[in-house]
């Protein structure tokens, strides 16, 4: 299973996105990194079918981007960026939305995050990082071959973000898994291969043992010292 991405996008006549290529597939993680407003998040909407770019997006040669939304459901999962419950559902119904198009297993995924024993629980008494596991859980219960989620730890408590990334190295031998992430740490330990995204181009790829802090350098305009310990790599900054 290969996904193959080669996409311009712009919001109005701003080009947001230029012809930012790349592929991923089953068994390597892909962590998308890069400074604030590179284009992380609109590169994910794109795959996910929720922009419309300019290029290709093909899973196994088929193309996802003419693909109506009820066959796309069945391909691409997308976990959003955490932002706030607006209706009073319960964990359970919420969850169950995912399933609409794909017949998925809502317990199985509930059971993942944690959450199938808080299901009656209405979404709105959530915390911030409560209704982002949630979130994920809604999109294993869609069961996409493809899961794209947008900074997925970016409300969790190190023990939920370890979690989180935990399961996206399971989900990564049976799911293409794409994650945006800002924490360069968990990006390192747990990324197979990465993509840096500047100024709406590529400016890097490739696999994460290739990473040298001269690479974060130029991406972010800090400087980067590399760490090694008994957990893996931790990255330092400094003006
Ligand atoms: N709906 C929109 N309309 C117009 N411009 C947008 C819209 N959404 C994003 N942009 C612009 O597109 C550029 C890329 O935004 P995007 O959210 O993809 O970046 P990002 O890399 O995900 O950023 P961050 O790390 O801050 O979340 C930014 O300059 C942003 O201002």
């Amino acid at each position: 299973m290969i996904l193959k991405v080669n996409v311009s996008f712009s919001y109005g006549d701003r080009e947001v996105l230029r012809d930012v290529s790349f592929e991923a597939c089953r068994g390597r993680l892909l962590a998308i990194i890069g400074p604030n407003g590179a284009g992380k998040s609109t590169l994910l909407k794109c795959i996910a079918g929720i922009l419309r770019p300019r290029g290709e997006v093909r899973l196994d040669g088929i193309d996802l981007l003419n693909l109506g939304p009820k066959e796309r459901a069945r391909f691409v999962s997308y976990v959003p960026q955490a932002s706030v419950p607006e209706f009073n559902f319960t964990i359970e119904e919420f969850v169950e939305m995912g399933t609409y198009f794909t017949g998925g297993s809502v317990r199985d995924a509930l059971q993942k995050v944690g959450f199938w024993e808080r299901r009656s629980e209405s979404v709105l008494s959530l915390s911030g990082g409560e209704y982002q596991l949630v979130l994920l859980a809604r999109a294993l219960a869609q069961g996409g071959k493809v899961l794209l989620l947008d900074e997925p730890t970016s409300h969790l408590d190190i023990n939920h973000a370890l979690m989180i990334m935990e399961l996206l190295k399971e989900l990564k031998e049976e799911k293409i898994v794409v994650a945006v992430l800002h924490d360069l740490n968990l990006a390192l330990r747990y990324a197979d291969n990465l993509l840096i995204l500047k100024n709406g181009e590529k400016f890097w790829e490739g696999s994460v043992g290739r990473l040298s802090p001269k690479i974060l350098e130029e991406v972010y305009g800090v400087k980067v010292e590399f760490v090694r310990g008994k957990f893996g790599t931790a990255v330092l900054s400094s003006l």
